[in-house]
């Protein structure tokens, strides 16, 4: 039977449903069914992890921060792909010189006033430099044109030099030139001058001597300095997610950054290389490249061919991640590195972890003792799709990340 409350009497049980942290149901309002604390009174080990990666690292599903970001709009794969270039060829022709002029001066009563034909202005030279606020090659034409030098003009007139063209480039951009490095651009604001502007003609004044008091003669402009090079990033991202294709690379990445490369039940479903940046609440920043699946055979250009491969030779260290679905998994992380090995030798062995996927599948759970009894290195169980156990990948990877720092990465750290 219902029964009408006062307002006073109302307000009274709000307050002691408030006080005894009760619902109006009557049930406590937080409770829980399992229990986070063990026997000692500690939280449990999993429990203890994930509360270090949420006060560790930004990006991760279950931070508060993480959660508030608005759902981002659905991009196709096509579109995601011009986000992240790491490799151009550029044609660079420098600005030409400006032409040196013939004239003599002339006004009323002083007919011979002698030569004053000006020099033209050089052509801008073309400068390739760091800006580290730029992450990929994206946005670097196929076709750099340098400013022309002016012409020069009458009454000594000179022409204006052409100004520098500056292409900017990410940290880690190395220069090529038919394949051979003729420059490594590892600094901040580290210059590059690609080409050479070429010099202004002569007006006929610059002619003028003592045996010729008025000459004719002006000195052709020179065409500015054409090179075709290649430009392309030494480091891609300081981790690389390296697996055969449908293993989870890309749900991986999404469940650990706010990167959101395209996911679906079919092979080859990446088709170019996505960055996604993981954040930790110290302002660091570490890369993660979800790299186009790798199938038997891609040392021979088979699949998606090498370009992959060349990829993850810039990765400073690898993520390993096998589909624990399948039978025997660690047959695909052999495969994996004899890929790796064939293409260089020793890429296997670059600091890694091996990250066991799909661990919510049932047949993923018998195989994971078995991968561990085989696998010298590190197995962090996780389920991309569910978002479980991937605190534990994101310590590991910083872990991975202040020992590339400390050592030979501190010179080159972006
Ligand atoms: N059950 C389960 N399914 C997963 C998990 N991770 C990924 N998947 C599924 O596996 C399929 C492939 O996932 P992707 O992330 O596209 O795999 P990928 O390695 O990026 O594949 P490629 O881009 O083709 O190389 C999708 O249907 C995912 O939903 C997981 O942890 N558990
Ligand atoms: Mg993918």
């Amino acid at each position: 039977m219902l029964k009408t409350l006062s307002g006073s009497e109302c307000r009274n049980r709000l307050l002691q449903a408030l006080l005894t942290g009760r619902r109006h149901g009557g049930q406590p309002a937080c409770s829980s069914t399992v229990s986070t604390y063990s026997d000692s009174g500690f939280p449990k080990p999993a429990v203890q992890r994930r509360m270090a990666a949420r006060s560790l690292c930004t990006t991760h599903a279950l931070c508060g921060k993480a959660r508030v970001v608005p759902k981002k709009k659905v991009i196709s794969e096509k579109k995601l792909t011009r986000y992240f270039v790491d490799y151009r060829r550029v044609k660079l022709v420098a600005g030409s010189g400006g032409r040196g002029v013939c004239s003599f001066h002339s006004e009323p009563r002083k007919e011979w006033g002698g030569p004053d034909g000006g020099n033209g202005g050089d052509g801008g030279n073309i400068i390739i430099k760091v800006d580290r606020l730029i992450k990929s090659l994206a946005q670097v034409v196929p076709v750099y044109k340098g400013e022309d030098g002016q012409s020069g003009g009458s009454k000594n007139c000179y022409g204006r030099n052409g100004s520098i063209t500056y292409i900017l480039v990410p940290i880690g951009t190395v220069v090529k030139e038919q394949g051979t490095m003729v420059a490594d651009l590892a600094q901040n604001g580290q210059e590059y001058l690609a080409v050479f502007g070429g010099t202004g003609g002569k007006g006929n004044r610059f002619f003028l001597s003592n045996e010729n008091r008025a000459p004719m003669t002006t000195a052709p402009a020179i065409p500015g300095q054409e090179r075709s090079l290649q430009l392309e990033l030494r480091t891609m991202a300081h981790a690389g997610l390296v697996g055969f294709p449908n293993a989870g690379k890309s749900s991986l990445l999404r469940a650990i950054s706010n990167a959101r490369p395209a996911v679906a039940a079919y092979p080859f479903t990446t088709l170019n290389p996505h960055v996604g940046i993981v954040k930790y609440r110290d302002h660091e920043q570490v890369a993660v490249a979800d790299i186009p699946g790798i199938i038997r055979g891609a040392h021979l250009n088979r699949g998606l061919g090498f370009s992959f491969l060349r990829h993850i030779e810039r990765c400073r260290f690898l993520l390993f991640v096998l589909d624990m679905s399948c039978p025997e998994p660690w047959t695909q992380l052999d495969h994996l590195c004899y890929e790796l090995d064939q293409y260089e030798p020793g890429l296997s062995k670059r600091p890694q972890a091996v990250v066991a996927n799909k661990m919510d599948l049932p047949e993923a759970q018998g195989n994971l003792e078995a991968l561990r009894g085989r696998v010298a290195h590190r197995v962090i169980p996780v389920s991309a799709l569910k978002g479980q156990n991937t605190e534990e990948l994101i310590l590991h990877l910083r872990e991975l990340y202040d020992g590339y720092v400390q050592g030979d990465g501190a010179a080159t750290r972006w």
